[in-house]
Protein backbone atom coordinates (compact mmCIF):
# COMPACT_ATOMS: atom_id res chain seq x y z
CA UNK A 1 0.00 0.00 0.00
CA UNK A 2 3.17 2.24 -0.18
CA UNK A 3 1.97 5.95 -0.69
CA UNK A 4 3.11 7.09 -4.03
CA UNK A 5 3.25 10.34 -5.69
CA UNK A 6 -0.91 11.28 -6.04
CA UNK A 7 -1.90 9.59 -3.04
CA UNK A 8 -2.76 5.57 -3.89
CA UNK A 9 -6.83 5.32 -3.43
CA UNK A 10 -7.01 2.46 -1.12
CA UNK A 11 -9.97 -0.62 -1.26
CA UNK A 12 -11.17 -1.25 2.54
CA UNK A 13 -13.43 -4.24 3.29
CA UNK A 14 -14.87 -4.30 6.58
CA UNK A 15 -17.23 -7.91 7.42
CA UNK A 16 -20.04 -7.01 9.78
CA UNK A 17 -19.95 -3.66 8.51
CA UNK A 18 -23.88 -2.81 9.80
CA UNK A 19 -23.12 -4.31 13.44
CA UNK A 20 -23.30 -1.81 16.65
CA UNK A 21 -18.95 -1.56 15.97
CA UNK A 22 -19.07 -1.95 12.16
CA UNK A 23 -21.61 1.09 11.27
CA UNK A 24 -18.82 3.15 13.73
CA UNK A 25 -15.73 1.72 12.34
CA UNK A 26 -17.31 2.44 8.31
CA UNK A 27 -18.54 5.73 9.17
CA UNK A 28 -14.97 6.67 11.12
CA UNK A 29 -13.25 5.53 7.92
CA UNK A 30 -15.47 7.44 6.07
CA UNK A 31 -14.61 10.40 8.36
CA UNK A 32 -10.71 9.77 8.88
CA UNK A 33 -8.92 7.66 6.30
CA UNK A 34 -8.26 10.11 3.05
CA UNK A 35 -6.81 7.18 1.41
CA UNK A 36 -10.22 5.45 0.54
CA UNK A 37 -10.67 4.88 -2.69
CA UNK A 38 -13.89 1.97 -2.08
CA UNK A 39 -15.51 1.42 0.93
CA UNK A 40 -16.97 -2.46 0.93
CA UNK A 41 -19.30 -3.36 3.48
CA UNK A 42 -19.79 -7.28 3.91
CA UNK A 43 -22.93 -7.99 6.37
CA UNK A 44 -25.71 -10.84 6.59
CA UNK A 45 -27.49 -7.83 6.91
CA UNK A 46 -27.20 -4.65 5.09
CA UNK A 47 -28.60 -1.90 6.91
CA UNK A 48 -30.95 0.98 5.18
CA UNK A 49 -28.50 3.89 6.54
CA UNK A 50 -26.07 2.63 4.18
CA UNK A 51 -27.58 4.64 1.04
CA UNK A 52 -26.81 7.56 2.83
CA UNK A 53 -23.40 7.04 2.64
CA UNK A 54 -23.08 6.61 -1.22
CA UNK A 55 -23.68 10.48 -1.94
CA UNK A 56 -19.63 10.83 -0.60
CA UNK A 57 -16.72 11.20 -2.69
CA UNK A 58 -15.89 7.32 -1.56
CA UNK A 59 -17.58 4.80 -3.26
CA UNK A 60 -19.54 2.71 -0.55
CA UNK A 61 -20.03 -0.81 -1.75
CA UNK A 62 -22.68 -2.82 0.29
CA UNK A 63 -22.09 -6.50 -0.28
CA UNK A 64 -25.23 -8.76 1.70
CA UNK A 65 -22.80 -12.16 2.18
CA UNK A 66 -21.90 -14.69 4.88
CA UNK A 67 -18.91 -14.98 6.19
CA UNK A 68 -19.45 -19.14 6.22
CA UNK A 69 -19.75 -18.92 2.72
CA UNK A 70 -16.22 -19.42 1.89
CA UNK A 71 -16.54 -18.33 -2.01
CA UNK A 72 -18.75 -15.23 -1.05
CA UNK A 73 -15.92 -13.85 0.75
CA UNK A 74 -13.74 -14.45 -1.25
CA UNK A 75 -15.45 -12.26 -3.64
CA UNK A 76 -15.74 -9.26 -0.77
CA UNK A 77 -12.08 -9.49 -0.45
CA UNK A 78 -10.76 -9.75 -4.00
CA UNK A 79 -9.13 -6.45 -4.52
CA UNK A 80 -9.03 -5.25 -1.18
CA UNK A 81 -6.10 -3.37 0.22
CA UNK A 82 -7.15 -3.91 3.99
CA UNK A 83 -9.91 -6.12 5.36
CA UNK A 84 -11.20 -5.43 8.79
CA UNK A 85 -13.14 -8.20 10.37
CA UNK A 86 -15.49 -7.72 13.04
CA UNK A 87 -18.34 -9.94 11.72
CA UNK A 88 -19.17 -12.20 14.44
CA UNK A 89 -22.08 -14.25 16.41
CA UNK A 90 -21.86 -12.52 19.59
CA UNK A 91 -24.04 -14.49 21.61
CA UNK A 92 -23.83 -15.04 25.74
CA UNK A 93 -27.23 -15.94 26.38
CA UNK A 94 -28.04 -19.13 24.30
CA UNK A 95 -29.68 -17.71 21.11
CA UNK A 96 -27.65 -19.59 18.67
CA UNK A 97 -25.91 -23.01 19.25
CA UNK A 98 -22.91 -23.80 19.64
CA UNK A 99 -22.05 -25.40 16.18
CA UNK A 100 -23.66 -21.86 14.43
CA UNK A 101 -21.43 -19.91 17.23
CA UNK A 102 -18.17 -21.79 15.35
CA UNK A 103 -19.46 -21.43 12.11
CA UNK A 104 -19.67 -18.31 12.19
CA UNK A 105 -16.67 -17.00 14.56
CA UNK A 106 -13.95 -19.54 13.60
CA UNK A 107 -15.39 -20.71 9.79
CA UNK A 108 -15.75 -17.32 9.17
CA UNK A 109 -12.50 -16.25 10.26
CA UNK A 110 -10.80 -19.07 8.49
CA UNK A 111 -12.80 -17.93 5.10
CA UNK A 112 -11.48 -14.34 5.45
CA UNK A 113 -7.74 -15.31 6.35
CA UNK A 114 -8.24 -18.17 2.86
CA UNK A 115 -9.98 -15.31 0.77
CA UNK A 116 -7.01 -12.79 1.71
CA UNK A 117 -4.22 -15.27 0.88
CA UNK A 118 -6.16 -16.51 -1.73
CA UNK A 119 -6.32 -12.85 -3.88
CA UNK A 120 -3.41 -10.96 -2.57
CA UNK A 121 -4.68 -8.37 0.25
CA UNK A 122 -2.37 -8.17 2.35
CA UNK A 123 -3.33 -6.30 5.81
CA UNK A 124 -5.92 -7.99 8.24
CA UNK A 125 -7.20 -6.85 11.37
CA UNK A 126 -9.54 -8.54 13.92
CA UNK A 127 -12.08 -7.72 16.28
CA UNK A 128 -11.69 -10.47 18.86
CA UNK A 129 -12.45 -9.80 22.59
CA UNK A 130 -11.23 -9.69 25.63
CA UNK A 131 -13.27 -12.62 26.45
CA UNK A 132 -10.47 -14.36 24.80
CA UNK A 133 -8.27 -13.95 28.24
CA UNK A 134 -10.84 -14.33 30.22
CA UNK A 135 -13.15 -13.94 33.00
CA UNK A 136 -12.19 -17.61 33.11
CA UNK A 137 -14.00 -21.12 34.14
CA UNK A 138 -12.30 -20.29 37.63
CA UNK A 139 -13.87 -16.98 38.18
CA UNK A 140 -10.19 -15.54 38.60
CA UNK A 141 -10.07 -11.65 38.72
CA UNK A 142 -8.18 -9.71 36.18
CA UNK A 143 -7.40 -6.28 37.45
CA UNK A 144 -6.36 -3.78 35.20
CA UNK A 145 -4.09 -6.21 33.68
CA UNK A 146 -2.29 -6.03 29.97
CA UNK A 147 -1.49 -7.42 26.86
CA UNK A 148 1.58 -9.65 28.81
CA UNK A 149 -0.24 -10.63 32.35
CA UNK A 150 -0.27 -13.86 33.38
CA UNK A 151 -3.75 -15.23 33.16
CA UNK A 152 -5.40 -18.92 33.01
CA UNK A 153 -7.31 -18.33 30.00
CA UNK A 154 -9.68 -21.62 30.45
CA UNK A 155 -13.21 -21.62 28.99
CA UNK A 156 -16.20 -23.32 28.00
CA UNK A 157 -18.45 -20.81 26.58
CA UNK A 158 -18.82 -21.73 22.78
CA UNK A 159 -18.63 -17.87 22.10
CA UNK A 160 -15.34 -17.38 24.31
CA UNK A 161 -14.24 -20.58 22.44
CA UNK A 162 -14.78 -19.42 18.81
CA UNK A 163 -13.29 -15.67 19.77
CA UNK A 164 -10.16 -17.67 21.07
CA UNK A 165 -9.58 -19.72 17.84
CA UNK A 166 -10.31 -17.14 15.43
CA UNK A 167 -7.84 -14.97 17.09
CA UNK A 168 -5.17 -18.11 17.08
CA UNK A 169 -5.80 -18.33 13.64
CA UNK A 170 -5.44 -14.68 12.49
CA UNK A 171 -2.51 -14.38 14.50
CA UNK A 172 -0.62 -18.14 12.96
CA UNK A 173 -1.59 -16.25 9.72
CA UNK A 174 0.86 -13.45 10.08
CA UNK A 175 3.50 -13.76 7.60
CA UNK A 176 1.51 -16.50 5.45
CA UNK A 177 2.86 -15.64 1.59
CA UNK A 178 -0.34 -13.85 0.00
CA UNK A 179 -0.79 -14.73 -4.06
CA UNK A 180 2.04 -12.09 -5.57
CA UNK A 181 4.74 -13.30 -3.03
CA UNK A 182 3.97 -10.85 -0.29
CA UNK A 183 3.51 -11.75 3.42
CA UNK A 184 0.09 -11.42 4.93
CA UNK A 185 0.08 -9.10 7.85
CA UNK A 186 -2.69 -9.50 11.15
CA UNK A 187 -3.44 -7.94 13.88
CA UNK A 188 -6.16 -8.88 16.16
CA UNK A 189 -7.86 -5.60 18.70
CA UNK A 190 -9.50 -7.07 22.34
CA UNK A 191 -12.20 -4.72 23.09
CA UNK A 192 -13.53 -5.01 26.66
CA UNK A 193 -17.26 -4.32 27.31
CA UNK A 194 -17.69 -1.81 24.42
CA UNK A 195 -20.72 0.99 25.11
CA UNK A 196 -22.00 3.78 23.33
CA UNK A 197 -24.74 4.41 20.68
CA UNK A 198 -25.95 1.53 19.45
CA UNK A 199 -25.23 -0.40 22.14
CA UNK A 200 -28.82 -3.00 22.18
CA UNK A 201 -27.87 -4.16 25.94
CA UNK A 202 -27.85 -0.69 27.29
CA UNK A 203 -31.30 -0.02 25.23
CA UNK A 204 -32.43 -3.62 26.87
CA UNK A 205 -31.68 -1.98 30.42
CA UNK A 206 -32.99 1.17 29.80
CA UNK A 207 -36.13 -0.31 28.72
CA UNK A 208 -36.68 -2.98 31.54
CA UNK A 209 -35.89 0.09 34.20
CA UNK A 210 -38.67 1.86 32.44
CA UNK A 211 -40.75 -0.98 33.06
CA UNK A 212 -39.75 -1.24 36.53
CA UNK A 213 -40.81 2.57 37.44
CA UNK A 214 -37.59 4.17 36.64
CA UNK A 215 -35.94 1.13 39.10
CA UNK A 216 -33.48 -1.21 38.66
CA UNK A 217 -31.97 -3.32 40.73
CA UNK A 218 -28.24 -3.79 42.01
CA UNK A 219 -27.33 -7.46 41.74
CA UNK A 220 -23.94 -7.67 41.53
CA UNK A 221 -21.13 -6.01 43.70
CA UNK A 222 -19.92 -2.54 43.36
CA UNK A 223 -16.38 -3.31 44.25
CA UNK A 224 -16.37 -5.95 40.92
CA UNK A 225 -14.66 -3.63 38.02
CA UNK A 226 -15.64 -4.16 34.31
CA UNK A 227 -13.82 -2.96 31.79
CA UNK A 228 -15.69 -0.88 29.17
CA UNK A 229 -14.48 1.13 26.15
CA UNK A 230 -16.36 3.60 23.78
CA UNK A 231 -17.50 2.44 20.79
CA UNK A 232 -15.26 5.47 18.80
CA UNK A 233 -12.75 4.47 20.45
CA UNK A 234 -12.53 1.22 19.55
CA UNK A 235 -13.71 2.24 15.88
CA UNK A 236 -10.88 4.26 15.44
CA UNK A 237 -8.31 1.98 16.97
CA UNK A 238 -9.30 -0.12 13.93
CA UNK A 239 -8.33 2.17 11.95
CA UNK A 240 -5.69 3.12 13.14
CA UNK A 241 -4.30 -0.10 13.54
CA UNK A 242 -5.53 -0.63 9.67
CA UNK A 243 -3.60 2.26 8.67
CA UNK A 244 -0.12 1.85 10.67
CA UNK A 245 0.11 -1.95 9.45
CA UNK A 246 1.89 -1.78 6.20
CA UNK A 247 4.32 0.72 7.51
CA UNK A 248 5.23 -1.19 11.05
CA UNK A 249 4.88 -4.24 10.01
CA UNK A 250 7.57 -5.60 11.83
CA UNK A 251 6.21 -4.10 14.88
CA UNK A 252 2.47 -4.94 14.81
CA UNK A 253 2.71 -8.27 12.84
CA UNK A 254 0.66 -11.29 14.77
CA UNK A 255 0.12 -8.86 17.77
CA UNK A 256 -2.92 -8.30 20.17
CA UNK A 257 -3.96 -5.57 21.62
CA UNK A 258 -6.38 -4.34 23.93
CA UNK A 259 -9.08 -1.10 23.67
CA UNK A 260 -9.05 1.01 25.82
CA UNK A 261 -9.73 4.99 26.73
CA UNK A 262 -10.53 6.99 29.68
CA UNK A 263 -13.76 5.19 30.69
CA UNK A 264 -13.66 4.33 34.68
CA UNK A 265 -13.37 1.25 35.97
CA UNK A 266 -16.62 0.64 37.82
CA UNK A 267 -19.26 -2.23 38.24
CA UNK A 268 -21.02 -3.83 35.16
CA UNK A 269 -23.94 -1.78 36.88
CA UNK A 270 -22.74 1.74 38.12
CA UNK A 271 -21.30 1.95 34.39
CA UNK A 272 -24.27 1.54 32.74
CA UNK A 273 -25.95 4.15 35.54
CA UNK A 274 -23.87 6.64 34.22
CA UNK A 275 -26.09 6.90 31.20
CA UNK A 276 -29.24 5.65 32.19
CA UNK A 277 -29.36 8.07 35.72
CA UNK A 278 -29.28 11.22 33.36
CA UNK A 279 -31.87 9.23 31.66
CA UNK A 280 -34.35 9.19 35.09
CA UNK A 281 -33.42 5.41 35.97
CA UNK A 282 -32.22 4.77 39.59
CA UNK A 283 -30.13 1.84 40.63
CA UNK A 284 -31.65 0.62 43.95
CA UNK A 285 -29.57 -0.82 46.64
CA UNK A 286 -25.79 0.21 47.54
CA UNK A 287 -25.18 -3.55 47.68
CA UNK A 288 -26.76 -6.45 45.99
CA UNK A 289 -30.46 -7.22 47.00
CA UNK A 290 -30.41 -10.37 46.28
CA UNK A 291 -28.32 -12.98 47.64
CA UNK A 292 -25.88 -15.07 45.26
CA UNK A 293 -27.27 -17.92 45.91
CA UNK A 294 -30.77 -16.82 44.92
CA UNK A 295 -29.03 -15.35 41.54
CA UNK A 296 -27.29 -18.73 40.60
CA UNK A 297 -31.04 -20.56 41.43
CA UNK A 298 -32.66 -18.18 39.11
CA UNK A 299 -29.81 -18.08 36.68
CA UNK A 300 -29.97 -22.14 36.39
CA UNK A 301 -34.15 -21.53 36.18
CA UNK A 302 -33.63 -19.58 33.05
CA UNK A 303 -31.74 -21.89 31.63
CA UNK A 304 -33.91 -24.69 32.21
CA UNK A 305 -36.71 -22.56 31.07
CA UNK A 306 -34.69 -22.23 27.87
CA UNK A 307 -34.68 -25.63 26.88
CA UNK A 308 -38.12 -26.39 27.87
CA UNK A 309 -39.68 -23.22 26.01
CA UNK A 310 -37.20 -23.73 22.99
CA UNK A 311 -39.74 -25.99 20.56
CA UNK A 312 -42.09 -22.79 20.89
CA UNK A 313 -40.11 -19.67 21.22
CA UNK A 314 -36.92 -18.45 22.15
CA UNK A 315 -36.45 -16.99 25.93
CA UNK A 316 -32.84 -15.60 25.98
CA UNK A 317 -33.09 -13.57 29.44
CA UNK A 318 -29.44 -10.91 30.44
CA UNK A 319 -29.01 -13.36 33.08
CA UNK A 320 -27.82 -16.92 33.00
CA UNK A 321 -25.05 -19.15 34.66
CA UNK A 322 -22.06 -17.02 32.37
CA UNK A 323 -23.26 -13.83 32.20
CA UNK A 324 -23.75 -13.75 36.44
CA UNK A 325 -20.54 -14.81 36.47
CA UNK A 326 -19.26 -12.52 34.26
CA UNK A 327 -20.72 -9.88 35.91
CA UNK A 328 -19.57 -11.18 39.34
CA UNK A 329 -15.88 -11.01 37.94
CA UNK A 330 -13.47 -8.41 37.86
CA UNK A 331 -11.84 -7.79 34.63
CA UNK A 332 -10.02 -4.28 33.73
CA UNK A 333 -7.48 -3.23 31.31
CA UNK A 334 -4.38 -0.79 32.05
CA UNK A 335 -2.38 -0.81 29.09
CA UNK A 336 -0.65 1.79 26.46
CA UNK A 337 0.69 -0.97 24.02
CA UNK A 338 -1.50 0.03 21.45
CA UNK A 339 0.31 3.27 21.94
CA UNK A 340 3.29 2.31 22.37
CA UNK A 341 2.87 0.37 18.75
CA UNK A 342 0.77 2.46 16.45
CA UNK A 343 0.47 5.91 18.05
CA UNK A 344 -2.88 5.03 19.10
CA UNK A 345 -4.46 8.13 21.81
CA UNK A 346 -8.55 7.96 22.28
CA UNK A 347 -10.09 9.93 20.12
CA UNK A 348 -13.22 10.17 22.37
CA UNK A 349 -12.66 11.94 25.87
CA UNK A 350 -14.63 9.82 28.80
CA UNK A 351 -17.39 13.34 28.84
CA UNK A 352 -17.55 13.09 25.64
CA UNK A 353 -18.55 9.40 25.11
CA UNK A 354 -20.73 9.79 28.04
CA UNK A 355 -22.53 12.54 26.41
CA UNK A 356 -22.52 10.97 23.39
CA UNK A 357 -24.09 7.60 24.87
CA UNK A 358 -26.57 9.77 26.99
CA UNK A 359 -27.69 11.28 23.90
CA UNK A 360 -28.32 7.96 22.15
CA UNK A 361 -30.02 6.46 24.98
CA UNK A 362 -32.39 9.57 25.36
CA UNK A 363 -33.32 9.54 21.62
CA UNK A 364 -33.70 6.00 21.79
CA UNK A 365 -36.32 6.37 24.50
CA UNK A 366 -36.12 2.57 25.02
CA UNK A 367 -37.64 2.28 21.40
CA UNK A 368 -37.03 -0.50 19.46
CA UNK A 369 -34.50 0.95 16.50
N1 LIG B 1 -20.09 -5.64 21.86
C1 LIG B 1 -19.04 -5.82 22.64
O1 LIG B 1 -19.03 -5.47 23.82
C2 LIG B 1 -17.82 -6.49 22.08
C3 LIG B 1 -16.69 -6.57 22.90
C4 LIG B 1 -15.54 -7.20 22.40
C5 LIG B 1 -15.52 -7.70 21.11
N2 LIG B 1 -16.63 -7.62 20.34
C6 LIG B 1 -16.54 -8.17 18.97
O2 LIG B 1 -16.83 -7.13 18.06
C7 LIG B 1 -17.42 -7.67 16.88
C8 LIG B 1 -18.71 -6.93 16.58
O3 LIG B 1 -19.53 -7.10 17.70
P1 LIG B 1 -20.87 -6.21 17.89
O4 LIG B 1 -21.04 -5.99 19.34
O5 LIG B 1 -20.82 -5.06 16.96
O6 LIG B 1 -21.98 -7.26 17.42
P2 LIG B 1 -23.17 -7.08 16.38
O7 LIG B 1 -23.96 -8.33 16.49
O8 LIG B 1 -23.83 -5.78 16.57
O9 LIG B 1 -22.41 -7.03 14.98
C9 LIG B 1 -21.97 -8.21 14.33
C10 LIG B 1 -22.26 -8.05 12.85
O10 LIG B 1 -21.81 -9.22 12.18
C11 LIG B 1 -22.82 -9.62 11.29
N3 LIG B 1 -22.77 -11.07 11.08
C12 LIG B 1 -23.11 -12.04 11.95
N4 LIG B 1 -22.99 -13.24 11.37
C13 LIG B 1 -22.56 -13.02 10.10
C14 LIG B 1 -22.26 -13.86 9.01
N5 LIG B 1 -22.39 -15.18 9.09
N6 LIG B 1 -21.85 -13.29 7.85
C15 LIG B 1 -21.73 -11.95 7.75
N7 LIG B 1 -22.00 -11.08 8.75
C16 LIG B 1 -22.41 -11.64 9.91
C17 LIG B 1 -24.13 -9.23 11.94
O11 LIG B 1 -25.17 -9.12 10.98
C18 LIG B 1 -23.78 -7.91 12.57
O12 LIG B 1 -24.02 -6.82 11.72
C19 LIG B 1 -17.63 -9.15 17.15
O13 LIG B 1 -16.61 -9.90 16.52
C20 LIG B 1 -17.52 -9.27 18.67
O14 LIG B 1 -17.03 -10.54 19.06
C21 LIG B 1 -17.78 -7.02 20.77
C1 LIG C 1 -28.47 -9.90 35.12
C2 LIG C 1 -27.34 -9.21 35.87
C3 LIG C 1 -26.43 -10.23 36.53
C4 LIG C 1 -26.57 -8.30 34.93
O1 LIG C 1 -25.65 -7.52 35.65
C5 LIG C 1 -25.86 -9.13 33.85
C6 LIG C 1 -24.96 -8.27 32.99
C7 LIG C 1 -24.50 -9.06 31.74
C8 LIG C 1 -25.65 -9.15 30.75
C9 LIG C 1 -23.25 -8.37 31.15
C10 LIG C 1 -22.11 -8.33 32.19
C11 LIG C 1 -20.80 -8.37 31.40
C12 LIG C 1 -21.25 -8.29 29.93
C13 LIG C 1 -20.27 -8.81 28.89
C14 LIG C 1 -18.95 -8.02 28.91
O2 LIG C 1 -19.22 -6.62 28.83
C15 LIG C 1 -18.07 -8.38 27.76
C16 LIG C 1 -18.53 -9.02 26.65
C17 LIG C 1 -17.52 -9.43 25.62
C18 LIG C 1 -17.98 -9.15 24.19
O3 LIG C 1 -17.13 -9.84 23.29
C19 LIG C 1 -19.41 -9.53 23.94
C20 LIG C 1 -20.36 -8.99 25.01
C21 LIG C 1 -19.94 -9.39 26.44
C22 LIG C 1 -20.04 -10.90 26.57
C23 LIG C 1 -20.89 -8.69 27.48
C24 LIG C 1 -22.32 -9.26 27.43
C25 LIG C 1 -23.22 -8.77 28.57
C26 LIG C 1 -22.58 -9.05 29.93
C27 LIG C 1 -22.43 -10.53 30.16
Amino acid sequence: MADSAQAQKLVYLVTGGCGFLGEHVVRMLLQREPRLGELRVFDLHLGPWLEELKTGPVRVTAIQGDVTQAHEVAAAVAGAHVVIHTAGLVDVFGRASPKTIHEVNVQGTRNVIEACVQTGTRFLVYTSSMEVVGPNTKGHPFYRGNEDTPYEAVHRHPYPCSKALAEWLVLEANGRKVCGGLPLVTCALRPTGIYGEGHQIMRDFYRQGLRLGGRLFRAIPASVEHGRVYVGNVAWMHVLAARELERRAARMGGQVYFCYDGSPYKSYEDFNMEFLGPCGLRLVGTRPLVPYWLLVFLAALNVLLQWLLRPLLLYAPLLNPYTLAMANTTFTVSTDKAQRHFGYEPLFSWEDSRTRTILWVQATGGSAQ
